[in-house]
């Protein structure tokens, strides 16, 4: 069995009247990326800062390592690397320069951590390049390197993405993924953006309010937000013969209810209902049904808030 990296049960914040992170539970085993998502003000960073002891939990429990005392907890706390907002850095400083400082500073021996550090992110070749001439991706980059100088096992980023344009995403996506195969570095990654974390994330949490709403694998993910067509049929087995017969389908699987979801034939459902018809089948509706991350995201809050 995996070992659990963390869990936290009933991890909760208030500030005030205002329960800024309301009992959420959580469970990351090692290698796994999860994908923290919510919007502004969800409880996301606050719950990041409760984990690495720079904001006190009102009430709950955080397990790292399996330690939960005080005492181990801060032993443990030396295994993760932590990007909560991107550090300051000095802008007339080069990458090299900058690692350097706060390896100093931090009192890590060997200049080699800071050589293995800017490989790890892909800057190892920005020679005289000052910081304040990067782009915001090489920035988040180096945010990241700072945080791998202690070679953690648990990576906690809060929001690293945010404001990266596409090829920089990619480039900080790919970079996580080879901690993770080659180290099996375990990640916490947040972002108000779902799509940001597709192919990445291993699992995802979705909270909003504070309140943890749902936990999903990424392939459960992806199965519920793949695109297909939804049939009500009066007898599934029957349908299932005729579109497999007349059409060649393969791909579809038949719910409870009558209901098929069929992922083939996406650009021709007039002739899907045709051959139903014409083979018989009683059809109680037909419903194209979307792919997209941020709606299945956007709906689950809308249904958070009407509840
Ligand atoms: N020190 C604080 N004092 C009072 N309220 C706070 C404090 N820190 C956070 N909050 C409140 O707690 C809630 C959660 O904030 P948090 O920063 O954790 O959200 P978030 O999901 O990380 O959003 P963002 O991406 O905007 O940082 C918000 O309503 C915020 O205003």
């Amino acid at each position: 069995m995996s070992e659990i990296v963390l869990a936290l049960r009933g991890l909760t914040k208030r500030y005030g009247n205002h329960l800024a992170v309301d009992h959420v539970d959580l469970s990351l085993e090692q290698g796994q990326i999860y994908g923290l998502v919510g919007r502004n003000g969800a409880g996301k960073t606050t719950i990041i800062r409760m984990i690495t002891a720079q904001t006190i939990p009102t009430d709950g429990e955080i397990e790292l390592f399996g330690a939960t005392g005080e005492r181990e907890l801060g032993q443990m706390r030396q295994r993760t690397g932590v990007m909560v907002e991107t550090p300051s850095f000095y802008p007339y400083l080069t990458a090299r320069e900058n690692l350097e400082y706060y390896r100093l500073q931090r009192g890590i021996p060997g200049r080699h951590v800071t050589e293995e550090a800017l490989e790890d992110v892909g800057l190892a070749g920005t020679g005289k390049k000052k910081f304040k001439n990067f782009s915001l991706g090489m920035k988040q980059r180096l945010g990241l390197a700072l945080a791998l100088m202690n070679r953690p096992d648990l990576l906690l980023l809060d929001e690293p993405i945010n404001g990266l344009d596409p090829e920089g995403i990619v480039e900080f996506r790919n970079i996580l993924l080879d901690l993770c195969r080659q180290r099996q570095t375990t990640i916490l990654i947040s972002s108000h953006i779902l799509s940001e974390l597709s192919n990445l994330a291993t699992c995802y949490g979705f909270i909003d309010n504070g309140l943890m709403l749902e936990q999903i694998t990424a392939k459960a993910l992806e199965t519920k937000c793949r695109a297909c067509i939804e049939l009500h049929v009066d007898d599934a087995a029957k349908a299932s013969l005729v579109l497999e017969r007349d059409l060649e389908v393969r791909d579809y699987e038949v719910l409870p209810g009558n209901v098929i979801r069929l992922y083939d034939c996406l650009d021709r459902p007039e002739q899907v209902t045709r051959a139903l018809v014409e083979g018989g089948v009683s059809l109680g509706g037909v419903e194209g049904r979307g792919a997209n991350l941020e709606d299945y995201f956007l709906s689950m809050i809308g249904g958070a808030r009407h509840g």
